[in-house]
């Protein structure tokens, strides 16, 4: 698009911004409520509500907690929630059986919040680092990740999710695929509305690290994730990924982490035209809040500019930490 405009003075830019009523009507973009998915961190007990240090406002849930998080979001409007448990060393073992167990912490805290609060949407990550003693997404043999056998193990957990009542299964693990592998699966289980949101164009970055001490894998990781997440200098082989995964079943694509990649998410709305999301890690939460804390910058007005700027780069949706603070600030 190339906007059609005459020569200063006929021209001035600056007219339609000398109001707050001009400048609403001009405004392109919105961020709705209706755009919020909320990553939220599980624990085992009751009545727990345990401070994540490095994520200011962010705690581990027992699941009585996250059920009154999950009425807090319904009533707020906000459409979905993110579970990501803590799994403690005795969860992390060398098979991940963890991980498809219908009653390991995110499949029950999934029923508890699903019968409680029916109107939420439930999105779920799989990847088998909360349950791998390595801390790695995928099975390590002779010091290599390895695709397919992960791959095996993906199907299970998914499955056990899809069964556990999960609306959105989001697989995480970079592994080559599973997305098809998932979808033909959940088909044959009858799961044929699960809805499966690819994390396709994840990233090897160090935004990170406050997630990883949020549930428990810092220390449990040995090496990176460079072979399965993608190398930060690359953008077409993002799109290479989005394709694959849209062409195997994906009903919508992520791009992660999100403020330092809305370049990609640009480029993924432009091709494919798919619901295209991107998460806000929590590397990006601590550095705005960490800002703040500091009175180095406004955290509302920084919270709420960087989440426009997923919308102005044609993201339909944005998972978000700040989504509970955002969705009140939006009323
Ligand atoms: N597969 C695990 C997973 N799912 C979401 C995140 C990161 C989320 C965040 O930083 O907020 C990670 C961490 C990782 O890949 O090491």
């Amino acid at each position: 698009m190339r906007p059609t405009q005459a020569p200063f003075p006929l021209t001035r830019l600056r007219r339609p911004r000398a109001s707050a009523a001009l400048r609403d009507l001009v405004q392109e973009n919105t961020l709705t409520v209706g755009d919020l998915i909320w990553p939220i961190f599980l624990c085992d007990g009751e009545g727990v509500s345990d401070p994540v240090a490095s994520m200011p406002g962010v705690n581990r849930l027992s699941i009585d907690r996250a059920v009154e998080a999950a009425r807090e979001a319904a009533d707020l409007g906000i459409p979905a929630l993110c579970l990501f448990p803590y799994t403690s060393t005795a969860n992390r073992t060398e098979d991940c059986a963890e991980a498809w167990n219908p009653e390991n912490l995110s499949n029950r805290a999934t029923r508890a919040i699903k019968s409680a609060v029916p109107e939420i949407a439930i999105m779920t990550d799989v990847a088998l680092d909360p349950y791998s003693d390595t801390g790695h997404d995928g099975f390590v043999r002779d010091g290599r990740i390895v695709n397919d056998e992960t791959v095996a193990a993906l199907i299970r957990q998914a499955l056990s999710q899809a069964e556990a009542g999960v609306d959105i299964i989001g697989p995480s693990d970079m592994m080559d695929g599973r997305i098809g592998a998932i979808r033909r699966a959940l088909e044959e289980a009858g799961h044929q509305d699960t809805c499966l949101m690819s994390y396709s164009a994840k990233y090897a970055s160090a935004f990170y690290g406050p997630f990883r001490d949020a549930v428990g894998a810092a220390g449990a990781l040995k090496g990176d994730k460079r072979t399965y997440q993608m190398n930060p200098a690359n953008s077409d082989e993002a799109l290479r990924l989005i394709e694959r995964d849209l062409s195997e079943g994906a009903d919508m694509i992520m791009v992660k982490p999100g403020m330092p990649y809305l370049d990609i998410c640009r480029r993924a709305k432009d091709a494919f035209g798919a619901p295209t999301f991107a998460y806000q890690v929590s590397g990006e939460y601590a550095m705005i809040m960490a800002a703040a804390q500091n009175g180095w910058i406004d955290g509302d007005r920084a919270m709420a500019e960087s989440l426009m700027a997923f919308k102005r780069a044609g993201c339909d949706g944005i998972l978000t930490y700040f989504a509970p603070r955002i969705a009140r600030a939006l009323g």
